[in-house]
């Protein structure tokens, strides 16, 4: 890609990740599409458009080299087979690929020798039963795999989990080790290290949604006698700032802090001796 070319990127435009991948785009200051049947966006200021596709096919897209990248599945880029590889985790759309069958708690993966298992991803299937020397018939479905058993075409299923309810109302129990554990991605073309600055930029960018995501800012103040117990709770990225109270032998700390050990963390601030302990958002970021 030249520089003066936009950077061509895939987006889904359908199913579980669609809408999440959207606002990530949104929140990383790219423009996106408000009607959903708007096939391709342009955003000039950027300099990158936008191309809605569906989600099975973005890393076929992306590993013909016909677009620059693509925001897909995991499970779905390792079931493509497509000449693509994962650049980043994006963190929405987590998910687990998993066999399942009727009392399937007793089952093991080595029991599928011979029988039929249902899937909707035939490549992502066959590459693990492969290699672990199981052989078996795949049968092919495009969705909604969970009935597959009861209907009398399959004897296990190997499909996507989320919390686990699809199964569960299908009567059918998981077994064996997780198949791939998923979640959105961007992605690109293998061995595709041609320069762009616009895509450096889209990856700092989406970096940066991703800590303001995941990352909160905590403020307190301490005494001079606390103050090392306290920064050792709240070591920051590169160190806390700390500046003084006007109030005599006080300081004031300042640290980013993972937003899921936040509330442990305050407590164990509290006990250090911290008072006026607040945790602020953080609406963007560039580390
Ligand atoms: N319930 C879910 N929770 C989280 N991720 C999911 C869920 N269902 C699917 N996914 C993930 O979303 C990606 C695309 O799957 P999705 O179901 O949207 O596509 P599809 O099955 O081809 O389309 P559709 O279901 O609209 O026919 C996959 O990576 C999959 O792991
Ligand atoms: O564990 P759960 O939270 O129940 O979610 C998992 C279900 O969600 C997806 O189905 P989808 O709605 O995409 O339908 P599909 O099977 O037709 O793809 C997936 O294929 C499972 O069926
Ligand atoms: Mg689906």
């Amino acid at each position: 890609m030249s520089q003066d070319q936009l950077l061509k990127i895939a987006v889904p435009n359908k199913g579980a990740l669609s809408e999440a991948a959207a606002q990530m785009l949104r929140e990383a200051g790219y423009r996106q599409r408000n009607d959903s049947k708007e096939l391709v966006l342009v955003d000039e200021d950027n300099h990158v458009e936008f191309y809605y596709l569906r989600p099975r096919d973005i890393a076929v897209y992306v590993g013909e080299g016909t677009l620059d990248v693509g925001v897909t599945g995991r499970d779905m880029l390792l079931d493509s087979g497509a000449d693509a590889d994962e650049v980043m985790a994006l963190g929405f759309g987590r998910s687990r690929f998993r066999f399942a069958a009727p009392g399937g708690a007793q089952m093991g993966v080595d029991s599928l020798a011979g029988k039929r298992i249902a899937t909707s991803y035939p490549g992502l299937l066959q590459g693990y039963l492969s290699e672990r020397g199981v052989e078996a018939r795949m049968i092919k479905l495009d969705g909604a795999v969970e009935s597959a058993i009861r209907l009398g075409v399959a004897d296990a299923i190997a499909d996507v989990v989320e919390t686990g309810t699809t199964l569960r109302k299908a009567g059918l129990e998981l077994f064996g080790d997780v198949i791939c554990h998923s979640e959105g991605i961007l992605i690109q073309r293998r061995g595709d290290d041609v320069p762009s600055d616009v895509l450096d930029l889209l990856k700092r960018r989406l970096s940066g949604v991703l800590v303001a995501r995941n990352y909160v800012m905590v403020d307190y103040d301490v005494s001079q006698e606390n103050l090392d117990e306290a920064t050792a709770i709240t070591p920051g990225l590169e160190g806390p700032t700390v500046s003084g109270l006007a109030k005599d032998g006080w300081f004031a700390v300042r640290a980013m802090v993972p937003r899921k050990d936040a509330q442990k963390m305050m407590d164990d601030l509290w006990a250090a001796g911290a008072r006026a302990i607040l945790l602020t958002d953080i609406a963007a970021c560039r580390l």
